[in-house]
């Protein structure tokens, strides 16, 4: 036999041995004298195992502490005798986490069950797996109840405890000399440790609002959410380097700003106008602004909403770092005819639907002032528009609205990053001839794009390449042919 072994059945006959000594002791007496001296020997010997349970958290065999409990739970009258005096003399504490507490719900619950689930090492002996959509790698996750974790030399027990009626709570155990400790740093610690773990692993949404007419009582019906996969990035995005890169740092700026905002005493919020001709990007920056952030769109469809209080009831549904977006803001209520716009035909029809719709401008503002500030943290607020000039003054001054972005014809900075993306060229002889062209005309880069994707049958970067040449050659003329028509006009 090994020196292990030898340890191993020493110190397992040393444990039968106290095990014996303590039985020993109750069990005698147990049956000893008359029945009704039973009772009270039971409550002993269930006193003494809930004195154990309760003094050694971690170190007590789960068969010995299931056993207690089960038979502390059947006799309502010990468990309260038991809980009452060993709360008194127990130099442990515990801090309970529920779901729902006084009819909301707890935010910290998830995020400990997601802090206590990432506890994996090879000691773990069960462990949940998943595989996500999209996701290349396995998930494992513990799936023990009970987990003892330790935090600047501190030990802990946690317990999952799952009731019959479908709640769940988490249970912490620690002794009393570690309160501060405790309930000071490491609850906070282990709080914001399981948000970032669901932050990493959330993934972008894209929301939509429901018409307000299928809304049901429940706030769930509000929105409906896909999973957002579009590709743009910042790095796709065609237009001057420069301009980029100042967007990029006040998002970045903004999304690490939680401090400065509390300092100035602002709400942290961003509002971001971006305007400019059809097919210049704007709908493309607002997915890349959510792939650099890693935040939720919500594509607020304001003309199906009845109302201002639908309205602030759609926006305090929204839930921290995201983007609320309302697109086209100029078509989406009746805005522009405050100052006094001359409309034509179609303008004037498109008003007469729009005057139906009783999102108004105040409803907007009233948002943007104040229920946004009001309603939670981190929230970014884009409109995008055709039509800068049509929009009412009070809706895009700064602090409203606090970066005005124009996106706008493709000039040759923006078209070597189309010309990376679709054809992945440097430089090339025809560049000159593109650079001049796209100076002298206004091609979107929706079109330089379209121009520039590799059509059936062709090989090599030549052809691309011409065939915008051509196009733009062709969209000169029409330019030219056009300003003579108004000249001749006049
Ligand atoms: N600046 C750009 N960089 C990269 N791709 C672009 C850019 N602008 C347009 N595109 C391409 O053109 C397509 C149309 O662009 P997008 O929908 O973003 O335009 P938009 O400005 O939102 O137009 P609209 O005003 O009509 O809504 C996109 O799918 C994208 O591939
Ligand atoms: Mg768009």
């Amino acid at each position: 036999m090994s020196q292990d072994q030898k340890l191993l059945l020493q110190k397992k006959k040393s444990k039968r041995n106290l095990f014996e000594i303590l039985m020993g002791s109750i069990v005698k007496p147990l049956f000893g004298d008359n029945l009704t001296t039973i009772g009270s020997n039971i409550a002993g010997l269930l006193f003494i195992i809930e004195t154990l349970r309760r003094y050694f958290p971690g170190q007590l065999k789960v068969t010995i502490q299931e056993l207690l409990v089960n038979a502390i739970h059947r006799l309502p009258f010990f468990k309260k005798f038991a809980d009452k005096t060993l709360a008194f003399f127990s130099p442990y504490a515990q801090i309970r986490f529920t779901e729902v507490e006084e009819y909301r719900y707890n935010y910290a619950y998830p995020a400990i069950k997601t802090y206590l689930g990432a506890q994996v090492n090879p000691q773990v002996k069960n462990l949940k797996g998943s595989q996500m959509r999209g996701r290349k790698s396995l998930d494992f996750k513990r799936d023990d109840d009970k987990l003892e974790d330790e935090y600047e030399g501190v030990k802990v027990w946690w317990e999952v405890v799952k009731f019959n009626d479908g709640a769940n709570i988490c249970r912490l155990t620690f002794h009393r000399s570690n309160w501060e400790v405790v309930t000071g740093s490491y609850l906070k610690y282990v709080v914001e440790e399981g948000k970032s773990i669901e932050e990493k692993k959330k993934k972008v949404k894209i929301f939509m609002n429901n018409p307000s007419l299928n809304w049901e009582m429940s706030t769930m019906n509000l929105w409906s959410s896909i999973d957002f996969e579009h590709p743009a990035t910042f790095d796709t995005m065609a237009m001057d380097p420069k301009k980029k890169d100042e967007i990029i740092n006040d998002l970045l700026a903004f999304r690490e700003g939680e401090e400065y905002y509390k300092k100035i005493g602002k709400a942290w919020k961003r509002g971001y106008l971006l305007h400019g001709p059809p097919g210049t990007g704007k709908s493309t920056m607002i997915a890349a602004m959510a792939n650099l952030m890693g935040y939720s769109i919500y594509d607020l469809e304001l003309t199906s909403i009845g109302n201002n209080w639908e309205l602030k009831k759609l926006l305090l549904a929204t839930t921290s770092k995201s983007i609320i977006v309302i697109e086209d803001i100029d078509c989406s209520l009746d805005i522009t005819g405050e100052r006094g716009v001359k409309e034509d035909q179609i303008n004037a029809e498109i008003k007469k639907v729009k005057k139906k719709n009783a999102v108004t401008l105040s409803g907007l503002l009233n948002f943007i002032d104040g229920i946004w500030s009001a309603c939670g943290q981190e929230r970014i607020l884009v409109f995008t528009t055709n039509h800068l000039g049509k929009l009412d003054q009070a809706l895009i001054r700064r602090g409203r609205m606090d970066m005005h972005i124009e996106l706008s014809y493709c000039r040759f900075e923006a078209f070597k990053i189309l010309a990376k993306n679709y054809l992945n060229l440097d430089s090339h002889l025809l560049f000159g001839e593109i650079e001049t062209l796209l100076e002298e005309t206004n091609m979107t880069p929706a079109d330089v794009a379209e121009n520039l994707m590799v059509k059936d049958g062709e090989s090599g970067v030549d052809g691309p390449l011409k065939g915008l040449i051509r196009a733009l050659e062709q969209m000169k003329l029409n330019q030219h042919s056009n300003e003579q028509q108004k000249e001749s006009n006049k």
